[in-house]
């Protein structure tokens, strides 16, 4: 088994979806957790310059979707079929888009009004592509599912209440939750995060 090293800062963000993947499969990872303070000093020696990065056997591998896809397809988490792995991917890349264009450094005031003008969308779409089901594609979770749940705990933490109006999409939420190996995660991952 390789030794992997996970580098992000003690926050959920973009690392809490690969902390999810590792704790799925059970691998053992170290959890690396970068003080703001120690990071201009560290930023010049990483790939690109952002966190997260992965450390594999000694090499660094950035872009957490990158990493992500690596570890969901050891976990069997991509989707079944060829035509399922697009649609997994391509809700991957919607909630990204979305995450890339929250006002995350912007005050209180700002993430409510872009939250209030640009989650229906996301949130509509979401909701239709779940429709009944348990998971968002096929008849068992995929990393789109862990995806949504860890992403919308960041939002929350900042716009609070945001999918209110979409309980099908809060019901996933707890499904994921509730996979025995993510639950374990998240009753021993440090508290103060977003
Ligand atoms: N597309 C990249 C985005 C990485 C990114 O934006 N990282 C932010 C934190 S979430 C970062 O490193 N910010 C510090 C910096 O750019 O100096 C990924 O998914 O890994």
């Amino acid at each position: 088994m390789p030794s992997y090293k996970l580098i992000y800062f003690n926050l959920e963000g973009r690392g809490e979806i690969l902390r999810y993947l590792f704790s799925y499969s059970n691998i053992d990872f170290e959890d690396r957790r970068v003080e703001f303070a120690d990071w201009p000093a560290l930023k010049p020696t990483i790939p690109y310059g952002q966190l997260p990065v992965v450390e594999i056997d000694g090499v660094i591998y950035n872009q957490s979707l990158a990493i992500g896809r690596y570890l969901a397809k050891k976990a069997g988490l991509t989707g079944k079929s060829d035509l399922d792995e697009i649609r997994v991917d391509a809700l991957i890349d919607t909630i990204d888009d979305f995450f890339s264009k929250f006002p995350w450094m912007d005050t209180e005031k700002a993430k409510k009004e872009f939250m209030e003008k640009s989650s229906p969308q996301l949130l509509a779409y979401l909701e239709k592509t779940l429709g009944n089901n348990p998971w968002f594609v096929g008849d068992s979770a995929t990393w789109a599912d862990f995806f949504w749940d860890t992403c919308a705990d960041s939002f929350e933490s900042y716009v609070p209440g945001f999918a209110k109006d979409y309980p099908k999409l809060l019901a996933l939420k707890e499904r994921v939750k509730a996979i025995p190996t993510i639950a374990a995660w998240i009753k021993k991952r440090p508290k103060k995060s977003q």
